[in-house]
Order: structure tokens, then sequence, then C-alpha cells
């Protein structure tokens, strides 16, 4: 009602709006047209591609209340850069609300102002080029149980879902840059991780049935309150063996050793007597750095690997580039990774494959904001002003990246327009590809990401096969059986039905 008076008030644009149920009408018609699973981030965009009108304001007011905020969804790269770069918006209250159960909103990813600065500063040097190198024998190590894994369901011919075992890997992975240790996900399995995906699981992202369901389960709270004990009782054990170790100078940068150094770089307390407030703090930075380090990771793993399926020549671009870069012998492969881990940067089409899969299937589908007092979005065109009030300003990366105005081609695979020159019509325009988001609220592990998938993929096509297993008359999107959808266990977008894939041994010609 409110929405509506104020969006007719200022005579903005607005989609055909139901007095009762406002937008949900819409939502419900493009899900209808299928495919019913698709991500409940991703309705926005089809409401969109129903509604081409909003093509021309690169925005548009969205009213889906009471399942979710009302909101302003912007997929102009010339706006998004107004409130995520030239000014950095304070992310929504909906973040910490929605990972609060998780972290309490203290974490990097949900707080703002003082506190996420403070934070931010201590972790940067982790992600230093240098410092994710020295992360490299680690990376080895852990693909190594990932390469015998996949070996075995080469020769027993089983069906597996990739995203499962992908997530195990990565999470072993960022254990090593978050606590320096081994997890185990992949192996015995790992107390943090499992308590760590059974709060995901309670996590509230919106009012559907599915979120009021969990809403309503009376031994959530306890639930909650059990896994966050578990994943505390879990990490302790590294934070105070890091504060027993804190003058060591060798090794690599973790986040749990730059924490540690930035608390007794301030206090000069005793030993024993270090602040609670602070370990909690500390905890909640950690089980953040977990969930973001690992399936946003896992499912780009899954997604190169099933278009490189679908898209023969590209992989034997890949493939012959490996070879070229790296060697075509596997175990050589990583001795050269590990005496020089530079040359994963050498794997020039390997990234642009990588960056175009981020584009078409990037697991986080955009930033959700909040203006303050004072601040304003104009328009990219008009310089309008638009009006704000309260809504949530969504920048909707996985919209621009398919609009056809500033990508050709867009739901066709192609990366080449990652190696395109400028001048080249495929070159991507400024702003454009924002899968990590951009400006200073940017992801802090994306170098990481690139890294490690540069590592975990090169190595993993020199010598297996992937093909996803999907019903050809099942559903599809832009003519594709690969698309994302939101499990109800998970926050972020998956793989359809956790990526169905048989793996095989590279027959080399
Ligand atoms: C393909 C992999 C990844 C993608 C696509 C991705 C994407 C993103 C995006 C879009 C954001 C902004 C979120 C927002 O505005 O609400 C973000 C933030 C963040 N990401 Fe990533 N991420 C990836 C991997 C990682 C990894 C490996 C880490 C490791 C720790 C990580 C840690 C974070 C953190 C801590 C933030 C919050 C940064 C801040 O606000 O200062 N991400 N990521």
């Amino acid at each position: 009602m409110r929405f509506r008076s104020l969006v007719s008030k200022y005579g903005l644009p607005l989609l055909p709006h139901s007095f009762v149920f406002g937008h949900l009408l819409i939502a419900a018609k493009v899900v209808m047209k299928g495919p019913k699973d698709i991500a409940a981030a991703l309705v926005p965009y089809l409401i969109s591609l129903e509604h081409p009108e909003t093509n021309k304001y690169g925005y548009f007011y969205l009213d889906m209340w009471p399942v979710s905020e009302q909101m302003i969804v912007v997929h102009h790269p010339d706006m998004m850069v107004q409130f995520c770069q030239d000014t950095s918006f304070a992310k929504h209250t909906q973040m910490p609300f929605e990972f609060g159960p998780l972290s309490h909103g203290v974490d990097l990813v949900t707080s703002n102002g003082h506190h996420w600065k403070t934070w931010r500063s201590i972790f940067n040097p982790g992600f230093s080029s240098k410092n994710i190198q020295s992360y490299v024998p680690a990376m080895l190590e852990e693909y190594n149980i990932f390469k015998t894994k996949l070996e075995s369901f080469a020769t027993s011919g089983e069906t597996v879902k990739m995203d499962s075992y992908a997530m195990a890997l990565t999470v072993d992975i960022i254990g090593h840059a978050v606590l320096g240790a081994r997890l185990h996900a992949q192996t015995t399995g790992c107390e943090i991780f499992d308590a760590l995906k059974r709060q995901i699981a309670l996590l509230l992202v919106d009012y559907s049935p599915e979120g009021l369901a969990k809403l309503l389960n009376p031994v959530r709270p306890f639930r909650i309150w059990k896994n966050n004990r578990t994943m505390r009782k879990g990490v302790l054990p590294y934070i105070l063996e890091g504060i027993r170790n804190h003058d060591r100078k060798e090794g690599s940068k973790t986040m749990h050793s730059l924490a540690v150094k930035s608390y007794k770089d301030e206090h000069s307390a005793a030993e024993g007597e270090i602040d609670v407030r602070w370990i909690d703090v500390a905890v909640d930075q950690f089980k953040m750095m977990l969930f973001a380090g690992h399936d946003t990771v896992s499912s780009t793993f899954c997604f190169v690997t099933a278009l490189l399926h679908f898209h023969p020549g590209k992989l034997a671009i890949v493939r012959a580039e490996i070879d070229e870069v790296l060697g075509s012998d596997s175990t050589s492969a990583q001795a050269a990774i590990a005496r020089t881990p530079e040359l994963l940067n050498r794997l020039t089409y390997l990234t642009a494959v990588i960056k175009e899969t981020l584009r078409l299937f990037g697991p986080v589908s955009g930033s959700v904001r909040q203006a303050a007092e004072g601040q304003r979005l104009y328009h990219h065109e008009t310089g309008e002003e638009l009006p704000l009030w309260d809504l949530m300003l969504f920048s909707h990366q996985a919209q621009l990246h398919r609009d056809e105005k500033f990508w050709p081609q867009p739901h066709e695979f192609i990366p080449e327009r990652f190696t395109a020159k400028e001048g080249d019509p495929l070159y991507p325009h400024k702003n454009t590809f924002r899968p990590f988001e951009m400006g200073s609220r940017n992801c802090i592990g994306q170098e990481f990401a690139m890294t490690e998938l540069r590592l975990v993929l090169s190595l993993a096509l020199l010598d297996l096969d992937f093909e996803p297993v999907y019903p050809e008359d099942g559903p599809k999107y832009f003519g594709s059986v690969l698309y994302q959808t939101s499990p109800p266990e998970e926050i972020t977008m998956h793989p359809r039905d956790g990526m169905p894939m048989n793996v095989s041994l590279r027959k080399r010609a």
C-alpha cells in the first residue's frame, strides 16, 4: 500500500502491481513458465524479461512483500557504480538478519562501518598474491585426495553429485587459509563443517513457505545454539594455539594468525586473560570465511567442467594450454605448480573459461544495500534522482551478466570475451563483469578463489573427463540443461540437483 502510493506519487515506472499481492503474482507466473526449481535470486531477472520496459530504465521497483523485502532492482552498471563504487552504501539490514544465527552480524560479509573496516584491514594481508601462493602446497595436498576420489568414481562408473564432493574439497582448502589446519572434510569428516552446513540449513532467507516452516520450527533456536557451540568448540583450540605461538614468523598468514596478531598488538594482557568477547567475534569471522570460501568455489568448479563437456572445442583449447604451460603429465604438472605457483597465471584461456562461467552461473546473484539519510541514486541517462526511501537496493549482477546490451549472444558460452582486445565487439564493457562485486565491499577472497580454481581445474582436466547427467527432455534455462537452484539447505545458488556427473579417465588421442 505504502509502496504503491509512494511509487505513484513520484510517477515512477511500476510493473503490473496487485493491490493485495504486490508483484508476487507476476513472480509466480514466471516461475510457472519454468524451470520451476530455478533459484529464487534469479526471479527478478525473469520478471524483467517478461517486462522488457525495465531494460529502458536500468532498474525497477519490486514488491515481493511479505516473502521478501520491497526493493529496487538495479541492473545498469552506471547505476550500480553509484552505490557500490563511487560511494559504498551499507549492507542492507536483511544481511545481518539472515546470517545472524550463524555469525551475529559481526562478520566481514554483513557488518558495516568501523567494525567492518577494522576487520577488513586485519584480513587483507592474508589475501595478498604472495600469501595466496604460500597455500599452493596445501591446495595440492587436498586436491590429491579429491583426485583419488574422482578416480574411484571413474573405476566404479557410478553417477555422483559433484557439488557435494567439490564442497568437501573447497572446505578443506579454505580451512588451511582460515585456521591453518587440515579439516579432513573429504576423509574422516569434520565436525566444524558439518555443524556449519546444519546451521546454513537453518538460516532464513525469506518468508516463503519453506522459510516460514523453518521459523515456526520450535526446536530451531535450540539447534542454532547447539551448532554454534559445536563450531566454537572446534575453532577455539586453533585460536588458543595461535595465541601461544603468535610470535612465530614463518609460514602463511592465516586468518586466525592475523586476527590473533591484531589482538596481541592491541592488548598487553597476559595469556589466559584474553577477552571472551573478542574470541566470540573472531569465531564468527572464521565461520563466515569458511562459509564464503567453500560453496562459491565448488559450484564454479561444477559449472566449468559441465560447460566444457558441452563445448568440446573449448575443452581442447584449455587442454592444449595446460599441456603447454604445465606439461601433459599430471605428476610433473603438480611439481611445476609447487615449484612455480605463478605458472597458474599463465593459464589465460582457462582463466577466461572460469570468468565466462562466473558470468553465466555466478554463485552470488548480487549485493543488497541500504541508503542512509541523504544518500541518492541518479538515473544513468536522465540524471533524475530516484526516491530510495528505506527500500533494499539490489545490485543484480546475474541480470547484468546476461544483458544483450552489454554482452553479445548473452546466453552463449564464449570465453573469448575475456581474451578479446579493446575494440573487439566481444570486449567486456566497463563495470559489467562483477561476479565478485566491485568497490570497497568486493570479495576479499577473489584472488584466492581464482588461484584455487586454476589449480584444481587444470589438474583435473589433465586426467579426467566430466559428463553432467541431466535428462535431455527435462527443464531447460535458455536452451540449456544447466541452471542454478536454491536448495532449501543452502543459501547461495547451487547447480541443479547437485550436478549429477559421470567421471571417466581421459582418453588421449
Ligand atoms: C568463485 C568464488 C567466489 C565468488 C563468486 C564470490 C563472490 C562474492 C561476492 C559477490 C561478494 C559480495 C557480497 C555482498 O555484497 O553481499 C563477496 C564477498 C566476500 N567474499 Fe567472496 N566469493 C567467492 C569466493 C570467496 C572466497 C574463496 C572467500 C574466502 C575467504 C570469500 C570471502 C568473502 C568475504 C569475506 C566477503 C565479504 C567482503 C567484505 O565485505 O569486505 N569469497 N564474495
